[in-house]
């Protein structure tokens, strides 16, 4: 996250970390969020067939060992079936990993919640991104949680031609774009937290794409996968799976 803060320390007690195994090292590379004792949803471009990977729950300080975390294998991934990773604004960025275990609820591990379905959220609404994703373009990732205040751009804004244009469909949501607060490479796969009417959190996005011109680029703002369009294909990978 570009000009964010730090998190209260396990204030977004559903954010996880996607970790894979490079050389013995497990390393961050991507967000999510724990939607059940088993099911954590990410994005479909954090998911490499050939990687072995881990969730870790509970976490703030990546760098620290922390109490009530806790790290959990995947027992399986899966990813839209109409993902194309050649083109990521073809959309349908999402991904569900099975854990081998189920996480036990605690201070610090809770489920986000999943928006009613078709829920569009108007101009401005206030959410927030958050992530251990990089601080600047090109910079190093983050250590402890970062969030920021991130207002909706909607779809007749977010597709302006000097804004995201036709590369952002109605399947999507886009936040920022002021040129100062973004999501960054490894923010991906994170939430979108916005607060509903009844000031219940939900989770609205998953951290898909910003500008390959750099994260906080003005009129470019960052891109989520919107969640309430895909709650009956997310019914279904956790019903038959
Ligand atoms: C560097 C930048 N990276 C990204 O935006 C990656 C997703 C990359 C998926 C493809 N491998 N996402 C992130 O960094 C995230 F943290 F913001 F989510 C990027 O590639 N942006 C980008 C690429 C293509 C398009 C488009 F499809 F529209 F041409 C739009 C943005």
């Amino acid at each position: 996250v570009v000009n964010g803060v730090e998190a209260r320390p396990h204030s977004w007690p559903w954010q996880i970390s996607l970790q894979y195994d490079k050389d013995g090292e497990w390393r961050h590379t991507c967000g999510g969020s724990l939607i059940a004792s088993n099911w954590v949803m990410t994005a479909a471009h954090c998911i490499n067939s050939k990687l072995s990977y881990r969730v870790f729950v509970g976490k703030h300080d990546l760098v620290e060992e922390e109490a009530g975390s806790q790290a959990i294998r995947p027992e399986k991934i899966i990813v839209h079936e109409k993902w194309n990773p050649i083109f990521v604004a073809f959309g349908n960025d999402i991904a569900l990993i099975k854990l081998s275990q189920p996480v036990s609820v605690s201070d610090q591990v809770q489920f986000g919640c999943i928006p009613p379905a078709g829920t569009v959220l108007p101009n401005l609404y206030p959410c927030y991104i958050t992530g251990w994703g990089r601080l600047s373009t090109g910079g190093p990732i983050a250590d402890k949680l970062q969030q920021a205040l991130m207002p909706l751009a909607d779809h007749a804004t977010c597709s302006q031609p000097d804004w995201w244009g036709i590369a952002v469909r109605e399947t999507m949501v886009c936040a920022g774009g002021d040129g100062i607060v973004a999501g960054c490479n490894g923010d991906s796969g994170g939430p979108l937290n916005c607060k509903n009417s009844e000031g219940v959190w939900e989770v609205h996005g998953v951290t898909s794409f910003v500008s390959a011109l750099g994260c906080n680029y003005e009129k470019k703002p960052t891109v989520f996968t919107r969640v309430s369009a895909f709650n009956d294909w997310i019914d279904q990978v956790m019903m038959n799976n």
